[in-house]
């Protein structure tokens, strides 16, 4: 819910819209519930569920609404809340500071409004908020509770022992797990979210999957044929926050591998290309250190090794990024491994998706189609779609010069850091904006020029740089 905010935000849909619907729907349900001039209790915390109360007591003129803040106004945590707070004293609203819990008095009144604690909350209820329930549960009036009752936990679905107990629950946008459980009607409203705010990756879906620490080891198994595809997946996993990054390689290729970068740690293999001899050994290594695991870029296409690529996926039971060449072993594959495929749009049709040069109009096909694989799939094209065959999302960020080669590989090596952190399916929608904002900074200097090698020192900046403070 945080991430479609910040994406509703991002779409020029700012918070302070949705708490204006919130509060609207509520005072809905307050006049469905009652008539004019009932006396309606409004007991409020310092967050936005409070927040969503303040504007609730705005759309309920005809009533008598007495509206208790529980603590101070100077310590009403946002800045939105506080504004909706400051409007009712300005406007001379009947409002009140509790400010410790033996001061809490509850009036009389046949409506009460929960809005101590909305989504924000964990664990039992603490005072003044704790007293406040008491009194709530305790009194005969309808309560009505602001997106969830005081006290439930919407993360873990369960409630607290000392919660409120409503009789009608207001919920926004969408329900919430274990919410039908309780005793309580409740009733989804629409306060305006657009739905491209869950449909297309925002920058709420970037701050879900952004590493806030250093940590991670990324595994990328390539190089044969080609060398440039495995370093550049290694170097743009270590730009998104991965400890180290190892490369397995053929040892004909290996020191032309270390000798683009001295930041990867490169470990030959005997051979000149991936054989299912060596994959016994690199399951090892990936297991025992809890790697992330990129494989693919730069293997080729010669059977055996697409066999040890097969082979490999067969008994690796952690995290990997499929890639390139290791794609066309995907279908039918037997794995527990946890897999994000990264196909393009030609290695998507041979993998036996849809044909097509646009991806994202058959967005649901290509949701069909990942529901029948199992697996993640992240589609590059101009618009990436990302599923896992369940839920969809479209990443339209990018530019003209990421056609360069190179750059599906640092898109393999950021999806891994990710997976570090996130999900599959947030890793792989998260990797897939990411790399293509990064693209974009690059295009603003070097246009249809840019390069994928340079594309990587782009990636910090995107993460953690300033416009995302
Ligand atoms: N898209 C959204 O996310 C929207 C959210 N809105 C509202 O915002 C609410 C979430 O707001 P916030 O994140 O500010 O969180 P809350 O309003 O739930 O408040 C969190 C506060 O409660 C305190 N707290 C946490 N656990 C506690 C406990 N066990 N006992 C006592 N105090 C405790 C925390 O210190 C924090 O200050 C939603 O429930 C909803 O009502 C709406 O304004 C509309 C849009
Ligand atoms: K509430």
């Amino acid at each position: 819910m945080a991430a479609v905010d910040e994406n509703a935000a991002a779409l020029g849909v700012p918070r302070k819209q949705l708490m204006e619907s919130s509060g609207h729907a509520v005072a809905r349900e307050v006049k469905d519930l009652t008539e004019p001039g009932a006396r309606v209790a409004i007991v409020a915390g310092r967050g936005n569920n409070g927040g969503d109360a303040f504007v609730t007591a705005r759309f309920l003129d005809a009533y008598d609404v007495t509206t208790l803040l529980l603590g101070r106004a100077e310590a009403i945590g946002t800045r939105i809340s506080k504004e909706n707070w400051n409007a009712l004293e300005c406007a001379d609203y009947d409002t009140r500071e509790v400010t410790d819990s033996s001061a809490f008095d509850l009036p009389e009144a046949d409506v009460i409004v929960d809005a101590m604690l909305g989504t924000g909350i964990s664990g039992d209820l603490r005072e003044p908020a704790a007293t406040a329930a008491e009194a709530i549960n305790a009194a005969d009036a309808t309560v009505v509770a602001v997106d969830v009752p005081s006290g439930f936990d919407a993360d873990e679905g369960d409630h607290a022992d000392n919660g409120v107990e409503a009789d009608h629950v207001v919920t926004f946008h969408d329900e919430k797990p274990g919410l039908a459980d309780l005793e309580a009607t409740v009733a989804v409203a629409d306060i305006g979210i657009p739905a491209a705010a869950e449909r297309l990756v925002g920058p709420g879906d970037v701050a879900l999957a952004r590493p806030d620490s250093r940590t991670g080891r990324a595994f990328v198994i390539g190089g044969g044929p080609y060398t440039g595809a495995p370093a550049l997946a290694a170097q743009a996993a270590l730009r998104t926050g991965m400890e180290l990054s190892f490369v397995a390689a053929p040892e004909s290729v290996a020191g032309e591998i270390q000798g683009y970068s001295e930041d990867l740690i490169v470990q030959p293999y005997e051979h000149d290309i991936l054989t299912p001899a060596q994959v016994d050994d690199l399951v090892d290594t990936a297991e025992r250190y809890d790697d992330v695991v990129v494989l693919g870029p730069g293997l080729g296409t010669a059977d055996e090794t697409l066999e040890a690529a097969r082979k490999f996926l067969e008994s690796y039971t952690g995290p990997a990024v499929v890639d390139a060449d290791a794609l066309a072993i995907v279908p039918g594959l037997e794995t527990d491994a946890t897999l994000v495929c990264t196909p393009n749009r030609r290695e998507l049709a041979r993998m036996g998706g849809p044909d097509v040069d646009a991806l994202a109009p058959v967005a649901d096909e290509i949701e069909a189609f990942a529901a029948a694989l199992g697996h993640v799939v992240l589609a590059k094209g101009v618009d990436d779609v990302v599923t896992d065959g369940n839920r969809t999302h479209i990443s339209r960020s990018g530019t003209p010069g990421m056609a360069v080669g190179g750059t599906g590989d640092t898109l393999a090596g950021v999806t891994a850091a990710l997976l570090e952190h996130a999900g599959p399916l947030e890793a792989a929608a998260a990797a897939a904006q990411v790399n293509g904002l990064a693209g974009e900074r690059l295009a603003d200097r070097d246009g249809n020029g840019l390069l994928a090698s340079e594309l990587c020192a782009q990636l910090p900046a995107v993460l953690w740089g300033e416009s995302n403070e």
